[in-house]
């Protein structure tokens, strides 16, 4: 497909999107009826959808209009040089979008605001939540998310990642948010096919996600209670002696975490819920609860544009269920960390304020905000710490 031709896939996605069909349904559907598109056309539509969806206010304001082309009218014209360039593009022939409008020459032409590309209620909740940084946060937001590896050092080296990373054209280098963090700078679509990944010696985690579980007290029995995919346990697990346990009320979610046990070497006992009251207690219960993903906005944007106050309303009640039922796992004097990948205080220190004034015998012992302008994801962790009754 030529570059032009991509555009006109994207503008076909995005009016699918814009229809109400999810981001990465409407990508499916494009690519079935696409079978002449290959591997790169698919990617580059889909990092032009993304693009579009992280910038959606600006590029709607810019094109005076929310709809598919209007939206890539304005990507194409951010990515490209000049007007002639753009010209070039849409000239209507063969699979290129249609020629461009006067009126949408003139619209480019005019200077771009300042715009959080969030919903009104939801660049209120980050003002609240972080302060003067909200506007660059949110424009961090905008940005292509950074790809990064967590180098599992049972298995080897950062330098030793860094060289197998490099024999299959992988460029990475060291990132100061976490000791095991790798940032790739070329070639990321490689990775998951790379040695590096399939023989177990690197894994793909966030940089702030890695430095987050690094910094998780010492235990000798560890229980991720929301385990999903397994990132964080086996982050913890590659860096200390624990015996390790997983949970997720879903557990379809868990059904990576094996085969991702295996590849870092590791051992990880899942229990269900039930199993979890008979195994407890647990001096480290880790509950990476559900929550808006504010943090993660770069990779998941459409969850911005689709999270309803309602939603949210209904994600601040299952953290805090979580909490509850997760605290009699923990032994005393252990930890129950709670942590999201929210930028929002009312998911985070409100959260905490809210359970030490509902539960007696708790205290909060640590806390830690992770910013995207650090590089990584936006995240939260607190430590409650469960007191010894007297
Ligand atoms: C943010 S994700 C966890 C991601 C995972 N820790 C990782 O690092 O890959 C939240 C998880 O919580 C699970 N969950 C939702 N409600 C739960 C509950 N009441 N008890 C336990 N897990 C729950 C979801 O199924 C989901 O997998």
């Amino acid at each position: 497909m030529t570059p032009a031709a991509r555009l006109s896939a994207a503008i076909e996605v995005l009016d699918q999107y814009l229809s109400g069909t999810a981001a990465e349904k409407a990508l499916t559907n494009w690519a079935r009826r696409s079978r002449f598109a290959g591997s790169k056309d698919r990617a580059a539509v889909r990092d032009i959808v993304f693009d579009c969806l992280r910038k959606r206010e600006s590029y709607s304001r810019s094109a005076g209009g929310l709809t598919g082309r209007g939206l890539v009218v304005a990507h194409a014209a951010n990515v490209t040089h000049g007007l002639d360039d753009l010209r070039a593009m849409f000239t209507g022939e063969g699979h290129a979008p249609d020629v461009l409008g006067a009126d949408e020459q003139t619209r480019l032409s005019l200077p771009q605001q300042n715009v959080y590309n969030l919903p009104a209620w939801l660049a209120s909740e980050l003002e609240v939540s972080v302060g003067e940084d909200a506007l660059a946060i949110a424009t961090v937001l905008t940005e292509r998310a950074v790809v990064y590896l967590r180098v599992n050092l049972s298995r080897g080296s950062l330098d030793t990642a860094i060289s197998s990373l490099a024999t299959d054209g992988i460029v990475a280098v060291p990132h100061n948010l976490a000791k095991t963090a790798l940032e790739v700078i070329e070639n990321p679509r490689k990775v998951a096919s790379s040695v590096a990944y399939t023989s177990g010696l690197v894994e793909l985690q966030d940089a702030a996600s890695q430095a987050l579980c690094a910094g998780l007290p010492v235990a000798e029995r560890m229980l991720d209670y929301c385990a999903g995919g397994g990132g964080k346990v086996l982050a913890y697990g590659d860096q200390s002696g624990a015996k390790l346990f997983a949970h997720d009320a879903n557990p379809q979610r868990l059904r990576d975490l094996q085969p991702r046990a295996k590849r870092a070497g590791l051992k990880v006992q899942v229990l269900t819920t039930d199993a979890c009251q008979k195994a407890e207690p647990f001096d480290l219960v880790l509950c990476d609860v559900p929550c808006s993903g504010s943090g993660a906005w770069r990779r998941s944007p459409e969850g911005k544009w689709s999270l309803t106050r309602e939603s949210f309303e209904k994600l601040l009640a299952v953290q805090q269920e979580i909490l509850r039922e997760a605290a009699p796992l923990v032994a005393m004097n252990g930890v129950l960390a709670f942590a999201t990948c929210s930028l929002f205080q009312s998911e985070n220190e409100d959260q905490i304020a809210q359970f030490c004034a509902e539960n007696n015998g708790w205290h909060c012992s640590f806390d830690r905000r992770f910013s995207p302008l650090e590089g990584g994801d936006g995240f939260y962790i607190a430590y409650l710490t469960r007191d010894t009754p007297t």
